[in-house]
């Protein structure tokens, strides 16, 4: 179970979650609605440890996490896939997805255990393997950071708005990928965050609306 309990956080002195509370229970498929601005990239920096709460706490399982470095909740089995997806350009699709889980000095079999599940869910990132980053596409970079925020997402993954920018058959694949994942892997919990509800509908089991910092359910 993860959440956020009465979180406040300001970015430059400016307050832009307020008082928010976010439950997202073991293997549950939760949306977080939002507008531009509203607040949904924070919310997921502050549960990833990349934001300080300026007041409240985040919690883990019931253990308190609010002071944890983003590294230390990596280890904990939650993965982000950021909006802009960050991946290093330069490196391979198999160095991409490898990065967080060496960051965490993972042991070498547990590493080839894990990349091969992600292959095997996500088949088309083992074809793409090789490539380099920079030559993907927008739909081929959003799986890869899907895929990369599945080899530490043990528990939880955190997806910034994956269907923005996509094409509407590559949004539909992307779904169809969300699904497979949660019945190959029911334990994962997923919170997505999007700006058309509708979109998420079918693809979660509760959603809360953000507005303004301010999280009520929908
Ligand atoms: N580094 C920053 N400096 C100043 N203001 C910021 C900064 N980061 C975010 N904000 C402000 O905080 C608010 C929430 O931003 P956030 O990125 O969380 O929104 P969002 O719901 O994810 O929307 P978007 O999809 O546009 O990113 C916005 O009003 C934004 O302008």
């Amino acid at each position: 179970m993860l959440e956020l309990h009465n979180v406040s956080v300001d970015i430059v002195g400016v307050p832009v979650l307020r008082d928010v509370h976010l439950v997202v229970p073991p293997g549950g498929r939760v949306a977080l609605i939002g507008r531009n601005g509203a607040g949904k990239t924070t919310t997921l920096r502050t549960l990833m440890g990349l934001l300080p709460a300026r007041a409240g706490r985040v919690t883990l399982d019931g253990r308190e996490a609010t002071a944890l470095p983003p590294h230390r909740r990596a280890a904990l089995g939650i993965g982000y896939a950021p909006e802009e997806r960050r991946l290093f350009g330069s490196f391979t699709v198999r160095e991409n997805m490898l990065l967080p889980a060496q960051v965490l000095k993972l042991p070498a079999a547990e590493v080839t255990r894990r990349l091969d599940a992600v292959f095997t869910l996500l088949p088309e990132l083992k074809d793409l393997a090789a490539r380099r980053a920079a030559g993907l596409s927008g739909g081929q970079g959003k799986m890869v950071a899907l895929g990369r925020a599945l080899m530490v997402g043990t528990r939880a993954v955190l997806l910034d708005e994956p269907f923005q920018g996509l094409a509407p058959a590559l949004a539909l694949r992307y779904a169809d990928t969300l699904s497979r994942l949660h019945q190959a892997l029911p334990a994962v919990a997923i919170l997505i965050t999007e700006s058309n509800p509708e979109l998420l509908r079918p693809l979660v089991e509760r959603s809360f609306v953000i507005e303004r910092g301010e999280i009520a359910p929908a």
